[in-house]
């Protein structure tokens, strides 16, 4: 593991974003946003609704109307995002750090998220450090949550989004293959928000964890990465449920992805899957909404993930038919 040195006070201020403008970008455009919140994007958040938790606290949640403009979601706010030296964690990083939060970025890559924590500083994080090494590992989570309590005192948000790698392909019986990635891609979330919760208690907070359609319905050549996700949703639904019965304040938002435009997904599936994948800037900062507003379930692209799991619902038989004749079955790799 290896601790940044690089962090500090804003640097020079922040471009606006090209999806969703942030700090400097216009009313019209920020008021679009919200608007299509409250259109497509909301039916399948009323249907995921907000959390339980803290019902009868001190603490309101905020709600669609009464949230701040995504410039002032995070302002200050004390965040973990783990698995952000590329694609939508880079992402998260670039949104939270125009919101002026104090972030705490983790991944392997040390010259990547070198970049990266720059970069954040630039756009006007209030400050911005790293953590590098692998999730496999059984020490890297209290050690990251030991940096946030030693640099900030606590936590605000912790964003679990970090995947090991895995191919999309037939399983090819590699048990150990799947063993790690259920380290990687599953304990390792259990032990971060494990060694959180203190914090998070403390601070009335949330944690996000990333997820994707295919830990809700599972597709072929997704084996051992389809197992990690649905354990993720077992044992944070469960543990959900139990911070309302304690009514502890602590949200927890599943996020629900489908086919997003990072590199190394449209490396992995594009000679499979022939669809157009959904960008990774505004998955990010829906990401990011889902969490602050405390909503249970996100889903994005909100109409493919609600409509595949709608049929699922109904007959899983068709959905599993339809993902299979959609495929480009002949360009499967074989290991
Ligand atoms: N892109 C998509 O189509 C979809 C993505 N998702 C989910 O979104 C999240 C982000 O995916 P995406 O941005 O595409 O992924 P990327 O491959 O772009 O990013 C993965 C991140 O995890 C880090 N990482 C990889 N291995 C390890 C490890 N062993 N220990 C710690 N960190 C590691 C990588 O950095 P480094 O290599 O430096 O360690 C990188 O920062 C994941 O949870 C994924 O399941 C869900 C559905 C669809
Ligand atoms: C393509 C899968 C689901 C079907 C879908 O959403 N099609 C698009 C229809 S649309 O054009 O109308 O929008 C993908 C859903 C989840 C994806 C996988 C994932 O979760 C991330 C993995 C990340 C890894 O780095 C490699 C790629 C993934 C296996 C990725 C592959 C595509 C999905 C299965």
């Amino acid at each position: 593991m290896k601790l940044s040195l690089l962090s500090g006070q804003a640097g020079c201020r922040a471009q606006a974003s090209h999806v969703f403008p942030t700090k400097l970008g216009s009313g019209p455009r920020l008021q679009w946003g919200l608007t299509r919140l409250a259109g497509t994007e909301r039916s399948s958040r009323d249907r995921e609704g907000l959390q339980g938790q803290g019902r009868g606290t001190a603490r309101a949640v905020p709600t669609l109307s009464s949230a701040p403009s995504s410039a002032e979601m995070l302002r200050g706010k004390r965040v973990i995002v783990t698995g952000a030296s590329s694609g939508i964690g880079e992402q998260m990083a670039y949104h939270l750090a125009r919101m002026e939060a104090h972030l705490l970025l983790t991944a392997r890559t040390e010259a990547k998220l070198q970049k990266v924590v720059e970069r954040c500083l630039e756009l006007g994080a209030a400050s911005a450090r790293y953590i590098s090494g692998s999730m496999d590992s059984p020490s890297l989570p209290e050690q990251v949550l030991r940096e946030a309590e030693n640099t900030w005192g606590g936590l605000d948000m912790l964003i679990l989004n970090h995947i090991g790698q895995s191919g999309f392909t037939f399983f090819s019986g590699d048990v150990g293959h799947v063993r790690k990635l259920m380290e990687t891609n599953f304990v390792s979330y259990v032990a971060l928000a494990t060694a959180a919760l203190p914090m998070l208690k403390e601070s009335e907070g949330s944690i996000v964890v990333v997820s994707s359609i295919a830990g809700k319905v599972a597709g072929p050549f997704t084996a051992p990465y389809s197992a990690t996700k649905f354990a993720l949703d077992g044992f944070f639904s469960s543990l959900r449920q139990e911070l309302i019965i304690e009514k502890v304040n602590v949200s927890i938002t599943l996020c629900i992805l489908g086919y997003i435009n990072t590199e190394s997904a449209v490396r992995a599936v594009s000679h499979v899957i022939p669809d157009t994948p959904a960008p990774k800037e505004e998955c990010a900062l829906e990401i990011i909404r889902a969490g602050f507003l405390r909503h249970r379930e996100l889903h994005y692209p909100a109409r493919t993930v609600s409509t595949m799991l709608l049929i699922h619902s109904i007959s899983p038989e068709l959905l599993n038919s339809i993902i299979r004749s959609s495929y480009r079955l002949e360009n499967v790799q074989r290991t």
